[in-house]
């Protein structure tokens, strides 16, 4: 039987995660009171009773009631050194977050405050215990793409921080070919490239991803076992998804964690990796996604060796960084 101690020991990379979806309901109270935000809860067992979701857009409305709670530089360093020190606590050594402006925009919040509250964090646990971040530039698919451009605009100046332009948010009803130029733009601008897609919608919408949004990596991306076309494609072409098994549970992408179809992808090849998407609203950090997996599908050390490594291969990072991590892994086995 594989133990939590072996599946700590374990180096890992996440490389889905709203850092919103990070702020935890102690947390969010805390910075309402002090902030002077009213919200519909009072205790920490209110806020955990409101999550219970039907679907992605009725978490949605949740999600962005409790990021209104985030105002000054110093909330957007808690909430990214919260995020970290679960990092660490479940051996995260690379993760690839991503940061939404136009959630705090909306309330008036610019990038000076939101950003320097998240490099300071990171800067922090850099050197206090060491850690590779990667930053993703975040859109929301239920705005307008101009609006969407006018914040590819801005972020330029952050430019350095940013590894890849990426969309979450509702999308039925916002096609890939909403953001076509978008993404012409956020090519341009030298962006990895990558969307929220075939999470609630249809392996047509992955295709469309694929074609007018031109990325390389697809977030979620479960619906493609709709279309085995679709899962050759992902598969011969290595395109990552990265899957977060307790969100799609709680968002009723699946029933039940056993119909999740994770392992079927990961036996066909294709580069699935495993992650928490917003871990406060979902039930679950990092390694209780992988936990809940092992226990579901009953796996062996061999797959989720396998699955951790996909985090590596998926990443963003050079290639040398890659090897240097595929290195520690092997230690931490062998160890
Ligand atoms: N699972 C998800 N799907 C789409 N947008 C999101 N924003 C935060 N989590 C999301
Ligand atoms: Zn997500």
């Amino acid at each position: 039987m594989m133990t939590s101690e072996w599946l700590s020991v374990l180096p890992k990379a996440e490389l889905h995660m709203h850092i919103d979806g990070s702020l935890q309901a102690e947390r969010m109270l805390q910075l309402a009171k002090k902030n002077g935000i009213d919200l519909p809860y009072s205790t920490v067992e209110e806020v955990e009773d409101a999550y219970q979701f039907k679907d992605l857009q009725s978490f949605l409305d949740l999600y962005y009631l409790g990021a209104s709670v985030l105002r000054e530089e110093d909330d957007f360093y808690h909430l990214m050194m919260d995020y970290l020190l679960k990092c660490r606590e479940d051996n995260i050594v690379h993760a690839e977050i991503m940061v939404e402006p136009q959630t705090y925009l909306a309330n008036g919040i610019g990038f000076d405050v939101f950003m320097s509250g998240f490099k300071r964090a990171i800067a922090d646990a850099k050197s206090q215990w060491g850690i590779s971040i990667l930053l993703i530039l975040s859109l929301l698919k239920h705005t307008t793409e101009d609006e969407c451009i006018a914040v590819l605009n801005m972020a330029d100046d952050y430019s350095d921080d940013f590894v890849a332009l990426g969309m979450a948010s509702t999308e039925i009803g916002n096609p890939p070919n909403k953001f076509q130029r978008l993404y012409e733009l956020g090519k341009s601008r030298g962006y990895n490239l990558q969307t929220h897609s075939g999470e609630e919608g249809s392996a047509d919408l992955i295709w469309g991803s694929l074609e007018a949004m031109q990325v390389k990596r697809i977030d979620h991306g479960v619906r493609c076992t709709d279309d085995p076309l679709l899962v050759d494609h992902l598969k011969n072409h290595q395109i990552p998804l990265t899957v977060c098994p307790l969100s799609n549970v709680r968002l009723r992408v699946f029933d039940k964690i056993e119909d999740h179809n994770i392992i079927d992808l990961l036996k066909k090849d294709v580069l699935v990796t495993v992650n928490s998407d917003d871990p406060a609203y979902f039930g679950g950090f990092l390694n209780d996604n992988y936990h809940a997996l092992i226990d579901a599908f009953d796996l062996d050390k061999t797959d989720v060796l396998a699955l951790v490594k996909n985090g590596f291969r998926a990443s963003y990072l050079p290639e040398d960084r890659v090897q240097v991590f595929m290195d520690e892994l092997d230690r931490a086995v062998d160890g």
